[in-house]
């Protein structure tokens, strides 16, 4: 049997106010996901010094940045687990190692790349038509932020019927995002899973495909 792809997962960051702790977690669906998705997930602390020693130790196949919470530049982000996400889109991007973003994680991949995100409204739904390459497709959708354009580097494939972006890809590196959230989906989309599947296992190659071609 051959091993399952190693996918590298971000975990957001909840705060328990009555014992003042900070705590790593991550919603068990996205366990139960990956694993339908014949991928093998590895959930990363937010702490980049491990996680370079990782990558050494164990290089992953692929990179899932996970959403839920903020970026730290509307000021109630969280600075360790961004470093952690910036160092492993930094390591992918030289490796040509497949990404994807969601919600928050392609908000970050977005502002990375320049994009100013600006609030938008309608997004917090428990299910949105979005039209992907022409066709419609029922998505649950939970986001404050995000954009109508984005940036030359990245394509988009995937809108609301509003005109919000919701998905890109990178046009040269195998770069995903999506503004929708595939684990809080019961059950999962058939698309999701084959989206997932083909950008981490048939792209093993590190080729970058559009998610037509994995639709298909
Ligand atoms: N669902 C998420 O990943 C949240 C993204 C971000 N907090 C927003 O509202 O835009």
């Amino acid at each position: 049997m051959n091993a399952s792809p190693r996918i590298f997962v971000t975990q957001r960051e909840i705060y328990i106010t009555d014992t003042d702790e900070k705590r790593d977690s991550l919603d068990q669906h996205w366990i139960t996901f990956l694993l339908k998705c014949n991928l093998l997930p590895i959930v990363l602390p937010s702490e980049k010094s491990l996680v370079k020693q990782y990558i050494q130790l164990f290089p992953p196949d692929g990179i899932l940045l996970t959403g839920g919470g903020d970026l730290c530049l509307f000021g109630n982000g969280n600075r360790e687990r961004e470093e952690v996400e910036d160092y492993l889109l930094d390591w992918a991007r030289e490796y040509s190692i497949p990404v994807i973003g969601v919600c928050r994680g392609m908000q970050l991949l977005q502002t990375r790349d320049g994009m100013n995100l600006e609030r938008v409204s309608n997004q917090i739904t428990a299910t949105q038509k979005i039209i992907v390459e022409g066709t419609f497709q029922t998505v649950n959708s939970y986001h404050v932020w995000g954009t109508k354009e984005t940036s030359d580097n990245y394509y988009v494939w995937a809108k609301s019927e509003e005109g919000i972006v919701k998905g890109i890809l990178h046009r040269e590196k195998p770069i995903y995002g999506i503004m929708w959230h595939p684990e809080r989906i019961n059950p999962y989309r058939v698309e999701d899973q084959k989206l997932f599947e083909c950008i981490f296992t048939k792209r093993m190659d590190h080729n970058r495909t559009t998610p037509t071609e994995c639709l298909r």
